[in-house]
């Protein structure tokens, strides 16, 4: 998967173990080998401290140290010439538009779409939690409300009393919240005039939106389309350079036919669809821990067995998911160690591995010796 020339200084029967031990580590997400992914790019010793050079093609930074322990271990177990192992890890994530005939965003390598056939399923509220995720993950991130007709970015990242200037007189500046740069409609109309456009105006406005602002070289773009699969997200889809796309719903049927549509809508436009994610999946009683489906059950793993797309996470239907929304601190960062934010991490590593890509974002450093 890297694009850079191995630079392996081992002799050739320390290289070949070493090789091995490395292959042997399935990454969870690329599934694969670490060689067999095109991971491993530096590999030298210096005293009995290998030095190994790997490269990430998918933010996954909260699992770095326990993949280095891991593979620590094992490199000390097979290698008598390696007592400790300093990793150096780099993410690299290349610009990629599933249409080549659409040019790219400037300063954006991937687009994310969100789509879902139905309003109010959490389309927006998974948007957010996945630029976050993504984000707290390593990447740098920006997220575009296309949300035209109820544009609730502003609101769920807390920067409602945004406006955006433009500094050249022919681009905007974004928001920056939580770490990630936003962009919405909502900065510039009030609701009620946005909710009176028509279409094809709305689409017109939402491309340049996305081709007018200024994003500061974002690995992804989150957008967030407005529920349907009408004209505007079909605009969508064949002006902005969408890399993938991901499907809410929730597991009521009616929902599930509208996700259904999504899933054709985004397939006959060859965008890939990277999975189906169920939102408001199941409900945790706090008080005896009983598990219970109020929208059904398994709905969003049907569609992706039938579709043959990947089941992304299914999120709990959670007092807590909204009461951080309305504040304006979604889940991800209000509680970045809870269970909720780790279903969001986990699906946010899943679409940007299922992604595949590089370029030279952030470097780490993680030395771990046997004596851990
Ligand atoms: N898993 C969840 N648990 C509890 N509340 C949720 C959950 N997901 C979303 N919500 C809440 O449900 C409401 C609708 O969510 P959201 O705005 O994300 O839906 P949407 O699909 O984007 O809606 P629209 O179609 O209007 O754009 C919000 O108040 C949100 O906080």
């Amino acid at each position: 998967m890297s694009s850079v020339t191995p630079d392996f200084r081992l002799d050739e029967a320390l290289l070949s173990k070493v090789l091995a031990v490395l292959n042997a580590h399935q990454d969870p997400y690329l599934k694969q080998g670490l060689v067999d992914a095109g991971m491993v790019n530096k590999l030298a010793l210096e005293g009995n401290r290998l030095q190994l050079g790997l490269v990430y093609p998918y933010p996954c930074q909260s699992l770095y140290r326990d993949t280095v322990m891991a593979i620590t271990n094992a490199l000390v177990a097979a290698c008598d010439q390696i007592a400790e192992v300093e990793a150096e890890i780099d993410l690299q994530i290349s610009t990629y538009s599933a249409l080549a005939s659409i040019p790219p965003i400037p300063n954006v390598k991937q687009v994310i779409a969100v789509a879902s056939g139905k309003g109010g399923v959490g389309k927006s509220t998974t948007s957010v939690n996945l630029a976050l995720a993504l984000a707290a993950e390593g990447a740098n991130v920006g997220i575009l409300d296309a949300d035209i007709y109820g544009p609730s970015i502003p609101m769920m990242l807390g920067v409602e009393d945004f406006r955006p200037v433009s500094p050249d007189g022919k681009h905007m500046t974004c928001a920056n919240a939580h770490g990630i740069s936003a962009q919405s409609i909502g900065f510039i109309l009030t609701d009620d005039q946005a909710a009176v456009w028509r279409g094809p105006m709305a689409a017109g406005t939402l491309v340049q939106l996305v081709n007018e602002s200024l994003w500061q070289d974002l690995d992804y773009l989150v957008v967030d389309l407005p529920p349907g699969t009408g004209d505007i997200q079909l605009t969508l889809s064949q002006k902005v350079p969408v890399s993938g796309a991901v499907i809410v719903t929730t597991p009521q049927d009616v929902a599930l036919a509208d996700a259904q549509k999504g899933v054709t809508m985004f397939q006959k436009v060859n965008i890939p669809v990277l999975g189906v994610v169920e939102n408001m999946s199941f409900y945790l009683c706090p008080e005896c821990g009983h598990k219970d489906h109020p929208f059904g059950s398994h709905g969003g793993q049907r569609i992706a067995e039938r579709y043959g797309v990947p089941m992304l996470g299914a999120l709990p239907l959670n007092i807590q998911i909204r009461e951080n929304m309305d504040k304006g601190t979604p889940s991800v960062v209000a509680e970045p160690d809870g269970e909720i934010a780790a279903i969001y991490r986990d699906l946010a590593r899943k679409v940007a591995a299922g992604l595949a890509q590089q370029q030279t974002q952030t470097k780490v450093s993680i030395a771990i010796s046997d004596d851990e």
